[in-house]
């Protein structure tokens, strides 16, 4: 089996009536590779899920498993296991039927069952535990028995749609790690729909953002999250920080005009592609500092702004403030309390700051 393209989308796309939900996605899957699709509510990342699992015909495109196509084969013809954000365990059964329930429905023998349920109740920590009842179990081994019961049918393919946001906080935490884990140790190529950033960024291999049925960008956890390709994908990914700014190209750096928060300032250019006109910048509170304005030390690359703190609060760990930049509102985190009233200087540094040319000129 070569490296790429194992799980193989070409120009996937479906609708629901005449609502186009999914437009020509295009996704190459290593074997063994942990993608998260990730993206807000109604973007169509379960559509995409269920399509690639059987349950969703595509319109158009084709889905490729192996280089084999399997477009047009029914879910348990795939190879794939699909895991639910319900877990959706039989409440009557045990749960040891309830992991070999998929094995029962396959016709494989009691014997050779009972021996695949006792190794996949060894692999996820649930020995001892095979004659209770769903009901008799924490929401953490509930989750492990779903888990159990996907994988003991032996998928090439583990499809996961928000399999951790019925648990607790503190459970999920773990469940997190626990699952991806397991998948490394089985070398188990999986997909997992999420709309929870950090738990993208924590398990997988691969982000990809998707953004009304299109795929606004893909790309490694730290890529995302750097090198957001996209105003839209900056702002997901958590740059909400936004300031309208005027920037004019000249040669390798992005000159800044004067604003209502910021005097004459320039950045370089980097690779970023931006044509002279209106800059839509952005930035997290994180990469904010904060200093009082008559005490600004000497800095490096970057755009520094003058504004007033209008409110301060303690999430934990840093102080976070709103402060006004002109007409704008933005929050800036900073291990310094100021107080409401205060005059601050705000520098962003030239790799935080996120540069998109506004819609209005937009070259792409
Ligand atoms: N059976 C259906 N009939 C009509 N429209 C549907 C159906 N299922 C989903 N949709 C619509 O298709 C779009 C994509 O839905 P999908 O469930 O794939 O999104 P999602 O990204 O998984 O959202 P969420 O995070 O809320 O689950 C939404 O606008 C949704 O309203």
């Amino acid at each position: 089996m070569s490296e790429a393209g194992f799980l193989e989308l070409t120009g996937i796309e479906s609708a629901y009536g005449s609502t186009a939900v999914l437009k020509s996605i295009d996704l190459s899957v290593r074997h063994g590779e942990f993608v998260a699709l990730l993206g807000s509510s109604g973007c169509g990342k379960t559509t995409l899920l269920r399509a690639i699992a059987g349950f969703v015909t595509p319109t158009a495109g084709t889905i490729r498993v192996g280089g084999y196509d399997v477009t047009q084969q029914p879910p348990d013809k795939r190879g794939m296991a699909l895991m639910f954000q319900s877990y959706a365990l039989w409440p009557h059964m045990t749960v040891a039927d309830n992991i070999g329930y998929g094995l029962k429905l396959r016709g494989v023998s009691r014997a050779e069952r009972a021996q695949k349920v006792a190794a996949m109740q060894a692999l996820l920590g649930l020995e001892g535990l095979g004659e209770r009842k769903p009901a008799n179990l924490s929401g953490g081994q509930r989750q492990r028995v779903a888990l159990g019961r996907a994988l003991v049918i032996d998928p090439e393919i583990l499809l996961l749609d928000e399999p951790l946001s019925n648990l607790d906080a503190r459970i999920r935490l773990s469940v997190r790690h626990e699952l991806r884990a397991l998948q490394q140790r089985l070398g188990i190529t999986a997909i997992h729909v999420t709309h929870d950033r950090e738990e993208a960024m924590v398990m997988a291999d691969r982000i990809v953002i998707l953004d009304a049925g299109q795929i606004a960008q893909q790309g490694s956890p730290e890529e995302v999250y750097n090198k957001p390709a996209s105003a839209f994908v900056a702002a997901f990914m958590g740059a909400e920080n936004l300031l309208t700014l005027q920037g004019s190209v000249e040669g390798d750096r992005l000159v800044i005009a004067p604003g209502p928060a910021n005097a004459l300032g320039s950045v370089p250019l980097a690779s970023r592609p931006l044509v002279s006109g209106a800059i839509e910048a952005r930035f997290r509170p994180e990469a904010a500092q904060l200093f009082p304005v008559d005490a600004i030390p000497t800095l490096g690359p970057g755009m520094t702004f003058r504004g007033l703190v209008r409110s301060v609060s303690y999430p934990g760990g840093v102080w976070r403030h709103v402060v006004q930049l002109g007409d704008r509102e933005v929050l800036a985190d900073s291990l310094q309390a100021f107080a409401a009233g205060d005059q601050v200087a705000l520098h962003v540094p030239a790799p935080s700051l996120f540069l998109f040319n506004s819609d209005a000129n937009r070259i792409r």
